[in-house]
């Protein structure tokens, strides 16, 4: 069984006052395997941010199904989906979503508090993540007073102190400068190693070039997909440029 499967996926928004509806996915279909590390790339307005509020269950489908661990995600009662949400999934926002007047050490605590855990072990199982993500002399610090790479880093500790079955990442590098961008797809790539799934919505060819798989988004569909098999960063960067060329021409499936 895939650890995430994605199967006829389509979300129509009805637009009120009765205008016309849009069609923002029409047919989605891929699965991802537990370890896998996938980058979703497409043009602006091709669904991503629809598929991933999907999958990070904030919005429902108008069809299909979405099964994480085969469990349905329609299937989920509406009080059970805040629970659901931080049991199983991870985000990572481009705006990385901190509180301000919060220590980075207590945004990373926030899911695991709201999970009702206790200081101790939530102290235990922040410290080795901390120490991996090298951020643990800047616990106490406040957002402000730390670096966008640094927060970044905060965030994504808080992404995966609850040891989710899979992290989503939306345009994780895109308030970043090239260095710090870099650093964090390290990361990730480390995460990745170590075995954390990790979903990635990305307008970055260079940040696509460092997951294992891509898929292409085009008008609603899954247009095409490349995976990277044993190419080196450089040589899958330029296959997804070509494809991104060819989508951004209109052509035809390679
Ligand atoms: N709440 C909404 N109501 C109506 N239409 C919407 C809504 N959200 C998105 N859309 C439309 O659905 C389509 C897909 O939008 P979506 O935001 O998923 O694309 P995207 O690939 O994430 O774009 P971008 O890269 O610019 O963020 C677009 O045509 C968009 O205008």
């Amino acid at each position: 069984m895939s650890l995430l499967e994605v199967k006829s996926l389509k979300k129509v928004y009805k637009t009120r006052f009765g205008g016309q509806s849009v069609e923002a996915l029409k047919n989605v279909n891929f699965t991802v395997e537990e370890g896998e590390y996938v980058a979703i790339m497409g043009e602006s307005g091709s669904g991503k941010t629809t598929l991933l509020n999907i999958l990070a269950a904030l919005d429902q489908a108008t069809s299909g199904t979405v099964l994480l661990d085969g469990k349905d995600f329609s299937k989920i009662k509406e009080n059970e989906v805040a629970s659901f949400r931080r049991d199983n999934l991870g985000f990572v926002f481009q705006e990385f979503n901190l509180l301000d007047t919060f220590t980075l050490e207590d945004n990373i605590y926030l899911p695991l508090v709201l999970a009702g855990k206790g200081y101790q072990e939530m102290k235990a199982t922040l410290m080795p993540i901390a120490v991996s993500l090298g951020i643990e002399d800047l616990l106490k610090k406040y957002p402000y007073e730390v670096s966008g790479g640094q927060k970044q880093r905060a965030a994504v500790a808080r992404a995966l102190i609850t040891q989710p079955r899979i992290i989503l990442a939306d345009e994780p590098t895109g308030a970043l400068d090239s260095k710090s961008s870099d650093e964090l797809l390290s990361l990730f790539a480390d995460v990745n190693r170590m075995g954390q799934t990790v979903l990635m919505v990305t307008h970055s060819a260079r940040a696509a070039s460092r997951s294992g798989r891509v898929l292409f988004i085009r008008d609603g569909e899954v247009f095409h997909q490349l995976y990277r098999g044993e190419e080196s960063d450089e040589l899958f960067y330029q296959k997804i440029v070509d494809t991104l060329t060819l989508l951004a021409r209109g052509g035809e499936r390679a």
